[in-house]
């Protein structure tokens, strides 16, 4: 049977999804009591806010947690932290105004792909558009710091401005955008290394102004490199979504960044298989061009769900508004991203 001690030490090491800091440091746990002869644990934690998503997610870790170490059954209660011990968090990492600070409500949504070229970019764009439409604050970041393509997908043309100490993000087609691509000139390579890449993200997050957002999507770099990881350890609260095509190797490299994204501690909200199949305009007829199966497989593998299959097809391009990889809202593969969109809402 699980001790005192050995709760608290299972409960030191989880962090406050908002405040990003484990509940040792913000002196979360206010209450632990043991019913040794029943086995019972009963715990009252204390979270920058209550009554979220975050806190159902946590709620089950710590439960999970605490049986695997021993206890029969667990009571768990929260209760917020204080205005003044909150203070101290925001006075510290001086992140008050920023997207990271605890009182803000925006939900994080990283897409990730295990391959590259399999449409995240595409899938992060238009996830973002239907977002705007549903008519919900949707920011996105161009995460794909060295193979940022969102600009030119979008066809922003404009660039930030700066406005104080804040960068002033684009806005296009209702969702604010900030991209790699903004900052360096004639798509020329970017300079920037290692460590400067969660610098980078830093900046993106604390330096522009993004208003009250209520998604703010997130384009991963493909793969499991140190843009996702530290995406991963600044936003630990942050849900994710994986793209894969019907490929198995797809499918299969996907399932590495599946893997990240749980061992983190990432709610995944689901997958998503891009170029599913290809259907012809004239018959109707589909033919499955990359195989089948592989986001059925990878959802099964990741214990989520398949939110949803896109055919291959080509936005229509409209040379007055020119947004290359934008699907009009009428467009048969505009109306599957809707439904795509309404689902992220409803999962939340
Ligand atoms: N459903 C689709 N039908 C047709 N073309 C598509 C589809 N999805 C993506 N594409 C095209 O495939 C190419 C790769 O897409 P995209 O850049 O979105 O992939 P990515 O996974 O973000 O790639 P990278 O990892 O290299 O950034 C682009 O030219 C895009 O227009």
């Amino acid at each position: 049977m699980i001790n005192e001690q050995q709760v608290r030490e299972i409960l030191n090491k989880k962090k406050d999804p908002f405040l990003h800091k484990t509940f040792e440091e913000t002196n979360a746990i206010q209450e632990v009591r043991v019913k040794e002869e029943k086995g019972h644990v009963s715990v009252k934690i204390a979270l920058a806010k209550t009554g979220t998503s975050e806190q159902l997610h946590l709620q089950s870790m710590i439960v999970n947690a605490l049986k695997e170490a021993g206890a029969e059954s667990v009571g768990l209660r929260f209760t917020e932290l204080s205005q003044e011990e909150l203070a101290k968090f925001k006075n510290e990492d001086g992140a008050s105004d920023s997207l990271l600070s605890p009182v803000n409500s925006t939900t994080f949504i990283a897409i990730a792909s295990g391959k590259g070229g399999v449409g995240k970019s595409t899938v992060s764009v238009n996830l973002a558009v239907s977002l705007a439409r549903l008519g919900k604050k949707v920011g996105l970041i161009d995460a794909d710091i060295y193979g940022f393509s969102v600009p030119d997908m979008m066809g922003i043309t404009k660039r930030p401005v700066v406005r104080g100490e804040k960068i002033i993000p684009v806005e296009r087609m209702g969702v604010k955008v900030i991209s790699m691509g903004f900052f360096v000139e004639d798509n020329s390579p970017v300079i920037w290394r290692g460590p400067m890449l969660g610098k980078m993200l830093n900046n993106f997050f604390n330096d522009v102004e993004w208003g009250g957002l209520d998604y703010l999507l997130l384009d991963l770099p493909p793969g499991t490199g140190d843009v996702a990881l530290d995406v991963h350890t600044m936003l630990p609260a942050c849900k994710e979504i994986i793209v894969t095509t019907p490929h198995p190797t797809a499918a299969f490299v996907a399932a590495r960044a599946g893997a990240m994204a749980l061992r983190t501690e990432h709610e995944i909200l689901g997958v998503i298989e891009n170029m599913s199949y290809f259907e012809s305009k004239l018959t109707g007829e589909k033919e499955y061009v990359f195989g089948q199966g592989g986001g059925e497989k990878l959802a099964e593998e990741l214990q989520t769900t398949l939110l949803g299959k896109l055919p291959l097809r080509q936005p229509d391009w409209n040379d007055d508004d020119f947004a290359p990889s934008v699907y009009d809202q009428e467009h048969h593969v505009g109306k599957i991203y809707m439904e795509l969109a309404q689902k992220v809402v409803d999962s939340l």
